[in-house]
């Protein structure tokens, strides 16, 4: 009898590991040799007590000796918000919670006694923060959802701050979303302030001091980049297992890209720059003499995953993203990746946060095409009417 053939749940990725057959459903364990495993990984050192047989490191495997090499804190941090975003992928696509949204305004009681759903951007805030509550580890989470930052504990080595769930205005027809993130250390010189100065002081940190950053995208499968000043690495959530498996090693963003993604149904309000930039890239007249082709999903964290798949650049030029919770940790992944992050006119990671909620145009991408586009001088959108949809 022949024997079985298996395809591996996390099928989709296969075609970033070198050596992988080209037909996977021929696919069998034995031709998943040590070599082939190893050749995937060529990028960094692996642990050799890393029984890498296994091809697919977990993160707690790849934060050990031969990966990354990560304090035992922030293992345990990581491994709290990697519960957290497997309860928010479960939550974003079961039927029940899919269709809330951002239709349902708060989480108050609706007379029957029963208090009223609320919307899954809310549900996945307070899943994290518990999570980071757990994780003992967390001095203060800001999060995009609430006014200001919450204190949690005084000798939490780390600061969190997140986006919960981006792009959840598009929820309702099942875009994708996702989470945003970015950790800081405890700022031990704040310990003697007041709770409420400290918890802002330490959120307000700038970008060029995160000590990890990453996002989870909740798509058709469930990604989790991520950045420990190493390198940007992507895990991909095996549904067999539950765990994020490493399937992106070491990302390296091309240098040029032929895709721009913005929304430009505002073409009228964009400064003339900008529309230049676009004319021509659109044209192929650019630096790079092919023609551009448009992407945008409205949902940051989707967008920018492309982008850092396939290069090119992705924007949002009008003052809408906010720094703290979106612009800086995806500006650390870019960097990471070998990209720039940047305001149109300066390097994201070195604009020093002034207001926990401050928003401000945002350019990420391969690194030419943000020259490129920066050589237009005039590219930040400042007409910002507030649009509808
Ligand atoms: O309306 P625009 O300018 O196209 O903005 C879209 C962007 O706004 C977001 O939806 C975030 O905005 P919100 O935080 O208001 O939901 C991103 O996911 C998306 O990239």
């Amino acid at each position: 009898m022949q024997s079985p053939t298996i395809i591996p749940s996390n099928l989709h990725n296969l075609k970033f590991i070198p050596n992988f057959p080209q037909n996977p459903l021929r696919y069998r364990p034995e031709s998943f040799n040590r070599r082939s495993s190893t050749s995937m990984f060529h990028n960094f050192k692996i642990n050799s007590k890393i029984d890498n047989s296994d091809a697919f490191l977990t993160i707690t495997q790849f934060a050990g000796k031969g990966g990354v090499d990560l304090s035992d804190d922030l293992v345990v941090l990581y491994s709290n918000l990697e519960y957290a975003f497997k309860r928010i992928a479960a939550l974003v696509a079961s039927p029940v919670n899919s269709s809330l949204g951002k239709s349902s305004a708060g989480g108050e009681d609706v007379g029957s006694g029963r208090d009223k759903p609320k919307p899954l951007d809310i549900v996945s805030n307070e899943i994290i923060l518990s999570c980071l509550r757990r994780s003992g580890k967390v001095a203060v989470m800001a999060s995009e959802e609430d006014d200001a930052p919450v204190w949690i504990t005084d000798d939490g080595p780390f600061v969190v701050v997140t986006d919960p769930l981006d792009g959840s205005r598009n929820i309702d027809a099942s875009v994708p979303t996702g989470t945003i993130f970015g950790v800081y250390n405890r700022l031990i010189e704040l310990d003697s302030l007041q709770v409420k100065e400290k918890a802002l002081l330490n959120s307000l940190q700038s970008g060029s001091r995160l000590v990890a950053a990453g996002y989870v995208l909740y798509s058709s499968a469930t990604i989790l980049c991520t950045s420990f000043g190493s390198g940007a690495h992507a895990f991909t959530l095996d549904h067999s297992t539950g765990d994020f498996v490493l399937t992106h090693p070491n990302i390296k963003i091309p240098t040029r890209g032929q895709i721009y993604s913005v929304n430009d149904a505002r073409y009228f309000d964009w400064p003339e720059g900008l529309r230049r930039y676009i004319d021509t890239i659109r044209q192929g007249k650019g630096k790079y003499p092919k023609k551009y082709s448009a992407r945008y999903i409205c949902s940051l964290v989707a967008d920018f995953h492309r982008t850092l798949m396939y290069g090119g650049v992705a924007m949002n030029p009008r003052d809408h993203l906010r720094l703290v919770y979106e612009a800086n940790p995806l500006s650390f992944l870019a960097e990471q990746a070998g990209g720039k992050g940047s305001d149109g006119k300066n390097r994201i990671l070195s604009i020093q946060p002034v207001k926990l909620h401050q928003r401000l145009p945002l350019f990420l991408g391969s690194p030419d095409d943000i020259d490129e586009l920066q050589s237009y001088g005039d590219v930040q959108q400042t007409i910002n009417p507030g649009y509808d949809v």
